[in-house]
């Protein structure tokens, strides 16, 4: 690996890794893998992949052993909590995937009527950190206890009474007889860096990766629409329309009272859109994905 180029740590496998390559596919990045499968290189900018356990990223950033990484907040909260280093990585940007919530769960029969119930109990948790700093804004004592792995499994085996993991669907705790009770921190992925002022080399490449990842997700929603409308039904459509700029109105060829109108959406487009279109006068709509977008 050369100093020149910048270093990126992306899980190596898991919830964030699916997201992470795609989101630098998007970018327009090729990443070839190395044999390890621990490192990979990108052929159309100077940048080197590393694949790591999502745990030890905020470390390997703030430890310059990498210049970005991509991790869960909740991960990167963690760690920032407890205060491992003098210079942690910094949140650069969210990146909108692994949605996520780190939350308490107590087992389906009891009755949860406020966080006091929690008092002088054992949760088990990979989150710590977190959960202590939960129970105290709440004023509660209890215990938490750490666990790597299986959170979910810690009641049924008596080891807590408790515990405070990592929900999406909640179908994990459902099958396992838990119940979620309340939200401790909401997540998703995030872009993190490095404290220090990056080489001039490698602060053009992470500049031109910042504004393709901006691109990328501001037409990850967006649409360009394109309607027929009456001249006067122009305000009340650029009015509805969803996180539009002032549209394109251009007249069409022989009929000085209709024109077409363009625009780009930056909010979802759905199908009830359409239709409220259609009654302010709107015809002949169509509503075409967007690949790419810089402002
Ligand atoms: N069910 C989920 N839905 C969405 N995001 C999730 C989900 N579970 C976890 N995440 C997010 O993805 C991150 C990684 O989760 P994962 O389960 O892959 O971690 P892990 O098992 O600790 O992986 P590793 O082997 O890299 O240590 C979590 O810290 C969280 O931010
Ligand atoms: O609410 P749900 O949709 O069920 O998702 C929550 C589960 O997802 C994650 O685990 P994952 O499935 O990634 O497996 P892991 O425990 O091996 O990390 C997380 O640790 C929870 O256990
Ligand atoms: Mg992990």
């Amino acid at each position: 690996m050369s100093e020149q180029r910048l270093r990126i740590a992306i899980q190596k496998s898991g919830r964030l890794s699916d997201g992470s390559f795609e989101l630098l596919k998007s970018c327009g990045l090729t990443i070839s893998r190395g044999r390890d499968k621990l490192y990979g290189r990108v052929q159309e900018m100077p940048i080197d992949i590393l694949l790591l356990r999502d745990d030890d990223i905020p470390a390997f950033v703030a430890d310059d052993a990498c210049d970005i990484g991509i991790v869960g907040q909740n991960v990167f909260e963690e760690e920032l909590l407890n205060e491992t280093h003098e210079a942690p990585a910094q949140e650069v940007m969210r990146l909108g995937f692994a949605r996520c919530r780190l939350m308490l769960a107590a087992p389906k029969e009891w009755t949860f009527d406020g966080a006091s119930m929690l008092e002088g109990k054992r949760i088990a948790t990979s989150y710590p950190a977190l959960t202590r700093a939960w129970l105290e804004r709440e004023g509660v004592n209890a215990k938490a206890v750490m666990m790597k792995g299986s959170v979910e499994v810690a009641p049924r085996l008596k080891i807590a009474d408790a515990v405070c993991d990592i929900v999406s669907t909640g179908a994990t705790l459902d099958a396992n007889g838990l119940k979620p009770v309340s939200t401790v921190f909401a997540s998703e992925a995030i872009l993190i860096r490095n404290q220090n002022a990056f080489s001039p080399e490698k602060l053009v490449v992470f500049e031109s990766l910042l504004k393709r990842i901006n691109g990328v997700l501001t037409s990850k929603d967006a649409k360009y629409i394109m309607m027929n409308a009456p001249r006067s039904a122009v305000p009340a459509i650029t009015e509805f329309l969803p996180g539009a700029d002032a549209p394109t109105v251009l007249e069409l060829a022989g009929n000085p009272e209709k024109v077409a109108i363009h625009a780009v959406c930056r909010e979802s487009v759905f199908w009830d859109t359409l239709e409220r279109l259609k009654k302010l006068g709107a015809s002949a709509i169509l509503v075409l994905p967007i690949e790419k977008m810089m402002a």
